[in-house]
């Protein structure tokens, strides 16, 4: 069996090598010549994977190791006979890590003493959305859903779905829907100039789905408008080549990267494994877990002297600062343009080992029940 695969799938050796010949290629440049000879495609959301790529090819199974699937033409796989897998929820929880640690420096920065008194609007509740949902409301948080594609297929009321425009009143408006270019339901540009301009600057938007879920012209026409809300974007419209005058007027700007734990990662590599391996009638069983190496940090004390929300802010950021990957990405955009796009890949490339909360035991002495349930509802280990 020939494998091909992209580069930057963690553990390609361990959880492939014994299934076939493996030969790691670049995603962003795979052509058709890097495939014709391949018998399983293995991509990330860097590569279009469609007529173009494939056609000719021996290629019979593709597995992508993310959650999103807008970088694959679905249907022409399924037309020419071509078995598709993806990772769906694998690196949820990274994001969900990503978007509280955002949440919990925005609270600080304007002054709210208990986060959870922000109000959050989540569009898109599935894997990550629903995940997200989950914990802020494990959090005490006030948090409304708006998925209109749930919202018509479950009309038993055992969840309450709001519209578009209540969720946008919300503190705190954070978007995780799937990029898609048809249908009643279509994200592509859902965010253009009127919806931009319900939101003040009192609000929080941040974008951890696909860039293209916000049209970038109307976004950087808002934020320089008056009373512009606090913009926070993980995804860009046109990755690599992002738009540098829109990172320079968001608060927080991070290069595709809220998905990135360690354990995301592995998660995505785990899960086409096993995909493969039930197309392949073979045994799977491998698991991430096996993989993963010790944390470097894997625990924090507090004793009774420590405030809940201060002792939360220190664990939080101590696993995921996003002000750090800000940072640096500010620092690689400063190159001379035609260099930017090379840049935002390295950042991706050489992404930092970044452990999930789970990782990290926490250990409270004397310390409030209330203060415990908030560090397990963060999804932290404890030990009292
Ligand atoms: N930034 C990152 O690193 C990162 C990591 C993981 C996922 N993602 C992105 O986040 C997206 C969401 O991930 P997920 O795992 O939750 O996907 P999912 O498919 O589980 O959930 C998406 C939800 O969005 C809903 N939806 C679709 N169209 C909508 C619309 N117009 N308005 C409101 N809701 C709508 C769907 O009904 C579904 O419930 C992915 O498709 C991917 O593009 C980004
Ligand atoms: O869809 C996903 O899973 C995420 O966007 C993922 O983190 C993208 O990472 P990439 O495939 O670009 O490395």
């Amino acid at each position: 069996m020939r494998i091909v695969a992209d580069e930057n799938i963690p553990l390609l050796d361990s959880f492939f090598g014994d299934i076939g010949d493996i030969r790691p290629v670049s995603g962003r440049t795979m052509s058709a010549a890097d495939v014709q000879n391949a018998d399983i495609l293995l991509v990330r959301s860097v590569t279009r994977v469609n007529r173009a790529l494939l056609e000719g090819s021996r290629v019979r199974f593709v597995g992508t190791c993310t959650i999103g699937t807008d970088h694959v033409d679905q249907k022409w796989l399924e037309s020419s006979g071509i078995t598709f897998s993806a990772a769906p929820g694998c690196n949820a929880n990274s994001v969900v890590e990503y978007v509280l640690s955002v949440i919990s420096l925005h609270a600080e920065r304007r002054g709210v003493a208990d986060w959870s008194k922000l109000r959050v609007g989540i569009v898109g509740a599935g894997n990550v959305g629903g995940e997200l949902a989950h914990k802020l409301d494990r959090l005490g948080f006030d948090v409304v859903l708006c998925d209109p594609p749930r919202a018509e297929r479950e009309d038993d009321d055992s969840q309450e779905f709001v519209s578009l425009e209540e969720a946008m009143a919300c503190d705190v408006v954070t978007l995780h829907t799937p990029l898609t270019r048809e249908g009643d339901h279509a994200t592509l540009h859902m965010f253009g100039r009127e919806r931009l301009s319900s939101l003040t600057e009192n609000q929080l938007l941040i974008n951890t789905s696909r860039g293209e879920v916000i049209e970038t012209s109307a976004l950087l026409a808002r934020l320089d408008e008056p009373n512009a809300p606090s913009v926070v974007l993980d995804v860009w419209e046109n990755e690599p080549r992002i738009h540098a005058e829109l990172m320079e007027k968001v608060w927080l700007a991070t290069p595709h990267i809220a998905g990135y734990s360690l354990e995301g990662k592995v998660q995505g590599s785990e899960m086409v494994y096993q995909a493969l391996s039930r197309y392949m009638g073979l045994p799977a069983r491998k698991k991430a877990g096996q993989f993963l190496p010790e944390p470097a940090l894997n625990k924090l004390s507090f004793t009774s002297a420590a405030e809940e929300m201060d002792s939360a802010n220190i664990a939080i950021r101590s696993c995921y600062d996003p002000r750090r990957d800000d940072a640096r990405m500010r620092l690689a955009m400063a190159l001379p343009a035609e260099e930017r796009g090379p840049a935002f890949d390295r950042l991706r490339r050489d992404y930092p080992v970044r452990r999930e909360f789970s990782s990290v035991k926490i250990q409270l002495k004397g310390t409030s029940k209330s203060m415990q349930d908030t560090f397990r509802a963060l999804g932290f280990k404890l030990k009292l």
